[in-house]
């Protein structure tokens, strides 16, 4: 039996890829490489590549590769372009999430393993956001997938699937041995700009809106390790397999960091300061998006090994310093 990963040559899915192969698991990779990369993958031998609605590759991967689940990655993942362009978000979302859930549902795969959303949420208060608040996504980006984690609930009540979706929070940092990191080109993520700029790779860091209702004024978020996002995939596939149900569950370290805080954090792990600047807010950003992780410790065992903003800093840092010197 092995797992389907798609987009696992994208930033998060390839870290995925390397937990799963480090707890033992025969892992498959469909991927466009719209956005991935095919480096970044550590089976280079099991990857596809090719579109998640594409029915007769998925038909013919599942049947003849055996597979018992799908961890899906694949998807668009830039907010502000969602809000200019949905329908490309409910085209590669949801409609091609749809197509994909059909394939599992009929080649018999039984668990699906969705990367959503914080995005679903909206804007949330100061306090830490539980689950079962009411969602109110402010960007096609968040409906996108609010409407994939619908689609999965109504498919597992009507079909043999058990199925776990992630909300994740803001994921940042690198394999911590270096091997595979944020590689996006334009990213956006405070922290992968931060590490630019910390390289002279920008001249200067932008903090969009310092008049928020928070301890210093800018954002206030939850940042989480990419490779403890990672692993909490593979504690979801053991929970479903041992017959755990289906199940929403947050996945953050319940505490927030201003952008202040980021920045200086950055400052320290690159040993000197960098040019930051006021900017006006940027649009559709929430003052403050924390998680309360309670449900997916409970649930799925999920304990964090990286909790530690500066680790976190740190780790990106040496990954994009990696990724200057390859793409030099
Ligand atoms: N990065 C974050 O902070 C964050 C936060 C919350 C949720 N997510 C979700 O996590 C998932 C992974 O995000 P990421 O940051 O790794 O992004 P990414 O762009 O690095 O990875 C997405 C991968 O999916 C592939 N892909 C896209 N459309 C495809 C298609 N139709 N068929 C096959 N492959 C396709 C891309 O080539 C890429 O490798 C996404 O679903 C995203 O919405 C990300
Ligand atoms: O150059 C920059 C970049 C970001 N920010 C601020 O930093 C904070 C974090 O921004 P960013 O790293 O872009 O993440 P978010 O906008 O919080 O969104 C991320 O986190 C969400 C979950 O919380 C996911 O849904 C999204 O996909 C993911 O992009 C926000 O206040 C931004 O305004 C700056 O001030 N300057």
């Amino acid at each position: 039996m092995s797992v389907l990963v798609t987009g696992g040559a994208g930033y998060i899915g390839s870290h995925a890829v390397i937990d799963l192969l480090s707890a033992g698991e025969e892992v498959l990779v469909l991927d466009d490489l719209s956005t991935g990369f095919d480096w970044a993958v550590q089976v280079p031998e099991n990857l596809y590549v090719g579109d998640i609605a594409d029915e007769t590759l998925l038909a013919r991967i599942i049947a003849e590769r055996k597979v018992e689940a799908v961890i899906h990655f694949a998807g668009s993942v830039v907010v502000p372009e969602s809000v200019v362009n949905p329908l490309k978000y409910y085209l590669n979302n949801t409609a091609k999430s749809r197509s994909l859930i059909e394939a599992c549902v009929k080649g018999g795969v039984k668990h699906f393993i969705f990367s959503s959303t914080a995005a679903v949420y909206g804007m949330t208060g100061e306090a830490a956001v539980s689950e079962d608040v009411p969602l109110n996504p402010i960007s096609p980006y968040g409906v996108s997938k609010l409407m994939t984690e619908w689609m999965l609930r109504d498919t597992a009540a009507a079909h043999e699937l058990t199925y776990v979706a992630l909300r994740y929070f803001n994921v940042a940092g690198g394999d911590p041995k270096g091997r595979i990191g944020q590689s996006t080109t334009n990213a956006t993520h405070l922290i992968k700009v931060a590490c630019q700029t910390a390289l002279g790779q920008r001249p200067y860091i932008d903090v969009f809106g310092e008049d928020y209702p928070t301890k210093d004024g800018t954002c206030i978020r939850d940042y989480i390790h990419v490779s403890d996002l990672a692993a909490a995939h593979t504690s979801a596939l053991i929970y479903l397999r041992n017959g755990g149900s289906s199940l929403v569950a947050n996945c953050g370290y319940g505490h927030g960091f201003s952008v202040r805080e980021v920045l200086r954090s950055v400052e320290r792990a690159a040993g000197h300061s960098i040019e930051i600047r006021q900017a006006p807010r940027r649009l559709g950003d929430p003052a403050s998006v924390v998680s309360n992780p309670a449900r997916i410790k409970e649930a799925l065992g999920w304990t964090p090994n990286y909790d530690d903003l500066d680790m976190i800093v740190s780790h990106a840092l040496a990954w994009e310093t990696k990724l200057r010197e390859r793409n030099r």
